[in-house]
């Protein structure tokens, strides 16, 4: 069937953005914390947002997937169009969002409740699974998709809580990967990892980007440089250069990307 496709239909799919952002801008009270921000962001890709502290990464972020609505202060406009769909229209219930745009937070926060009903939790108050065995398929599903299994699997009734970081942080990916979203937004998810750990999630991210449209905010940019294809500078609220990461680190256009890549600022 895929045969069948005329070319140019193909081109025009594989081109397509899975997120439009246009115009966006965010306020907290008369902090002015995002600036008239455009951006298209690929599926199946890792987007990185860099940026040095308060330049707005994490509040872009937000935007993706309405968290912002959860802080009182916060006023967001603009567009942002998911697969086409304006995310902010008022008929989109903000909890199904979360489940199609899943977030990974820097501090893993597994539920209080075993390895199991972490991953299940999600299925089950969406509806995803008709019963135990179905709940039982999704659960090894995302673990193994989120690296996760093969330490897992005899201890699911255990505490989330009980294991190390780098794992509690999988099994965050998995409890995220677990409700089938389209979209992974992750709020530097490796920060509180040792190195060993931030190289098994990095791995990770990198399979993910297959099924995913992963978008990565990070402090490192050697972190964005080994696992994004396209990455975003930010400064002061402002979307500076957004390119092909290979083009940011090696060749930017802007000075202000320049001296942040070169420690100058930042
Ligand atoms: N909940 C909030 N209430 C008020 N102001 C906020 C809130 N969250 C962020 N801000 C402000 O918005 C601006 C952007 O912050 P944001 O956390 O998005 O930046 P960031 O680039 O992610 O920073 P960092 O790298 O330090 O995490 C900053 O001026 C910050 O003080």
């Amino acid at each position: 069937m895929k045969d069948m496709i005329p070319v140019d239909r193909k081109m025009s799919t594989m081109q397509d953005s899975k997120i439009s952002a246009r115009g966006v801008q965010v306020y907290y009270g008369e902090t002015h914390a995002i600036k008239d921000v455009s951006v298209e962001i690929a599926d199946n890709t890792v987007t990185a947002f860099i940026g040095p502290s308060g330049c707005g990464k994490s509040t872009f972020l937000r935007c993706l997937n309405r968290m912002n609505d959860t802080i009182d202060i916060a006023r967001v406009s603009g567009d942002i169009l998911i697969d086409g769909e304006d995310i902010y229209d008022p008929r989109i219930d903000p909890v199904q969002l979360r489940a199609k745009v899943g977030m990974v937070f820097q501090k893993p926060n597994p539920f209080p409740k075993s390895i199991y009903d972490n991953v299940a939790y999600g299925p089950k108050i969406h509806g995803l699974a008709r019963n135990k065995a179905d709940l039982d398929v999704i659960v090894e599903k995302s673990l193994r998709k989120a690296a996760l299994w093969e330490e897992a699997k005899d201890r699911l009734d255990k505490p989330g809580t009980g294991l190390s970081g780098g794992q509690q942080q999988r099994l965050c990916i998995a409890r995220a990967i677990a409700t089938a979203p389209e979209v992974l937004l992750m709020d530097e998810p490796c920060s509180a990892l040792d190195p060993i750990a931030t190289a098994q999630v990095e791995e990770l991210i990198d399979e993910l980007r297959q099924s995913y449209s992963v978008v990565i905010v990070t402090h490192s940019m050697q972190q964005a440089a080994r696992v994004s294809q396209k990455t975003a500078f930010f400064h002061l609220g402002n979307l500076v250069e957004y390119d092909d990461t290979d083009k940011i680190f090696t060749n930017p256009q802007d000075p202000r990307t320049e001296s942040y890549i070169s420690g100058r600022i930042g």
